[in-house]
């Protein structure tokens, strides 16, 4: 919905969308153009989400992997949303390419065909990362926000379990678009969107104005819990406790300056449990088991990326010009 205030534009790509034509964006106008389900056969399972069930499968045209992604009943327009978007942004660089939609004949219920990644499952990559591994990984990741970012695309759910990774082969794909939308400056969005710890501020405090920088603060949290050796960086047991974890590091009178700079009534649900914290410097995070990863450089990104202010995160492509990803490992000092 469009507000009649607006309070928050985006710093990059606020227009991208206004001048695109309409059915680039207009995604419930979009007409889908249904392949042949006989084209594909299930291997076997690898997932389920909460919106999907995934399968890997083969195309019998070409003997090709692929894989199914067979959607739950939703409403018909948040498949609408995921299929043009997908469409948009196939072929750009690291995002999962969609090959084909197919649908049952009996039941309608359609399926998602995807190129097949062999993903090696964060718990067991992660920890294994060097600064060489997680200078390339996030390069990788930031090339494809910042696509689709240019492409007038939030992904909104950005988190481990969404970016498929071959070590083998050094490949990275953004997956699950399900949660993506559109960017239209001044436009009011849904905050019950991305997992709860990859949550940003914005959406915690209820700031319907967000936009692309939502995704920059979902990496902030990847790349804290990678450098700082966590499974989740922050790791609140409801929506109202991520806010409080978050509040924990980066203190109180931060969040109130942000909550105040845009305008917004703090839920009273937060009065009693808030608190009056104080801002925790990064290296009370240090150990024996992650110092050697905390360099000066990545904990200065890691500071910028998890600011509460959505509009002073660096963007993707300023992100990827950080000082971060030009520093070698041998003339990189540890905090
Ligand atoms: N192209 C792919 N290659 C390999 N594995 C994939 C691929 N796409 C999906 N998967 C696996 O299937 C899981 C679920 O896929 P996806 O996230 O698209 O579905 P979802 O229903 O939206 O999930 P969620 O509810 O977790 O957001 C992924 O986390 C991943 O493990």
């Amino acid at each position: 919905m469009m507000s009649s205030n607006v309070y928050s534009v985006a710093r990059v790509y606020a227009d991208v969308n206004k001048y695109k034509p309409q059915e680039y964006w207009d995604y419930e106008a979009h007409k889908i153009e249904w392949g042949d389900i006989r084209n594909y056969e299930i291997v076997s399972k690898i997932g389920r989400g909460k919106y999907s069930e995934v399968f890997e499968g083969v195309n019998v045209l070409n003997e090709e992997a692929c894989v199914i992604k067979v959607l739950k009943p939703v409403k018909m327009k948040k498949i609408y949303r995921e299929v043009k978007i997908l469409k948009n942004l196939t072929g750009g660089p690291n995002v999962i390419a969609l090959l084909d939609i197919v649908r049952d004949h009996k039941s309608k219920i359609p399926a998602l065909i995807f190129e097949q990644i062999r993903n090696v499952d964060f718990r067991i990559l992660y920890p294994k990362f060097t600064i060489a591994d997680i200078q390339y990984y996030f390069t990788q990741l930031l090339i494809a926000l910042d696509f689709s970012h240019l492409m007038g695309i939030m992904h909104r759910d950005v988190k481990p379990q969404n970016i498929m990774i071959d070590p083998q082969n050094k490949k990275l794909r953004l997956i699950d678009w399900g949660l993506a939308e559109f960017y239209h400056a001044g436009m009011d969005y849904n905050v019950r969107v991305a997992s709860r710890y990859h949550k940003g501020p914005e959406l915690l405090i209820n700031l319907q104005q967000y936009d692309y920088s939502l995704d920059l603060w979902s990496v902030g949290c990847m790349l804290a819990a990678i450098i700082f050796k966590k499974e989740y960086f922050f790791r609140g047991d409801s929506n109202n406790d991520q806010l409080v974890q978050i509040a924990k590091v980066l203190g109180t009178k931060d969040l109130m300056a942000y909550v105040d700079k845009y305008g917004i009534k703090l839920s009273s649900e937060y009065d009693s449990i808030l608190g009056n914290y104080p801002r925790k410097p990064w290296s009370s995070f240090v150990n024996k088991e992650n110092k050697h990863l905390v360099l000066e450089e990545v904990v200065d990104l890691i500071d910028k990326l998890l600011q509460y202010d959505h509009q002073l995160r660096p963007t993707a492509k300023e992100t990827l010009e950080h000082s971060f990803f030009q520093t070698s490992t041998e003339s990189a000092r540890q905090l």
